[in-house]
């Protein structure tokens, strides 16, 4: 029987830095995580591709695909959809490949309930000076949507404790290093190896 894969999860603040460190830790190319590509009403930035970076679609799609059962969680964040289509990651982790998920606070205590051998993993900025200093910088968003977002991340940072781990972000590659040491104790856990070794000793 194939071992299913692993569900790890990242979430934190909007601007924390979960896409960058995500990239990071892929292109090192030691872990072999599958990138669910989540589904979004917002409309695309300049540069964002749909399929890549997102899959954008409109506002009854989404609902659509909320009332056909198609997400595994979705939440709705500063006026749009954002949501994980269900089919991508219950088929990679039945073919025995780990998917990791980069989605909000509300999205990921969702699939908490409904996955619980799932990893949770919380990017925490060094402080929310620090924060808004990235949100500015990276230039995507106008100032109003930057300050609710940066209102929306103090009730986020506060969500921390429903986590299993929390990681400061304050340099990409040390980030990168804490994630990549969860990922191997993870992997070490009884509840992960037990069966093999059920298997191996047979019914008595
Ligand atoms: N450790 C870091 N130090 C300084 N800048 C960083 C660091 N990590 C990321 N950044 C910068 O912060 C900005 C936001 O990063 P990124 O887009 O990866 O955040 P995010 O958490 O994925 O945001 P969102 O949730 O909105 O998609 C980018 O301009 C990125 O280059
Ligand atoms: N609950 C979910 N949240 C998601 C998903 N994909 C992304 N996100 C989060 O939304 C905000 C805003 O993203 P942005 O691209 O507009 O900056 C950010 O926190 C993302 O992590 C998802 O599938 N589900």
């Amino acid at each position: 029987m194939v071992k299913r894969g692993m569900l790890i999860v990242l979430s934190g603040p909007s601007g924390v830095g979960k896409g960058t460190v995500r990239k990071a830790l892929f292109d090192a190319g030691d872990t072999d995580f599958q990138y669910s590509i989540s589904m979004t009403t917002r409309s695309p930035r300049e540069g964002e591709r749909d399929g890549i970076d997102y899959f954008f679609v409109s506002k009854e799609q989404f609902e659509d695909n909320i009332q056909n059962g198609k997400m595994l969680e979705y939440a709705k964040y500063v006026y749009n959809y954002y949501g994980t289509p269900i089919d991508y990651v219950n088929a990679t982790l039945d073919s025995g490949k780990d998917v990791f998920l980069e989605i909000e606070v509300n999205g990921a205590m969702q699939v908490r309930a409904n996955c619980p051998d799932a990893v949770f993993v919380f990017l925490t900025p060094p402080d929310l000076g620090e924060l808004k200093h990235r949100l500015v910088g990276r230039g995507t968003d106008d100032m109003d949507i930057i300050e609710k977002r940066i209102k929306t991340a103090v009730g986020e940072i506060r969500m921390m404790r429903n986590y299993d781990y929390a990681v400061v972000n304050d340099e990409v590659q040390n980030a990168v290093e804490r994630i990549r040491s969860i990922i191997k104790s993870e992997r070490l856990r009884v509840t992960r190896v037990m069966p093999e070794y059920e298997e191996m000793l047979g019914d008595d």
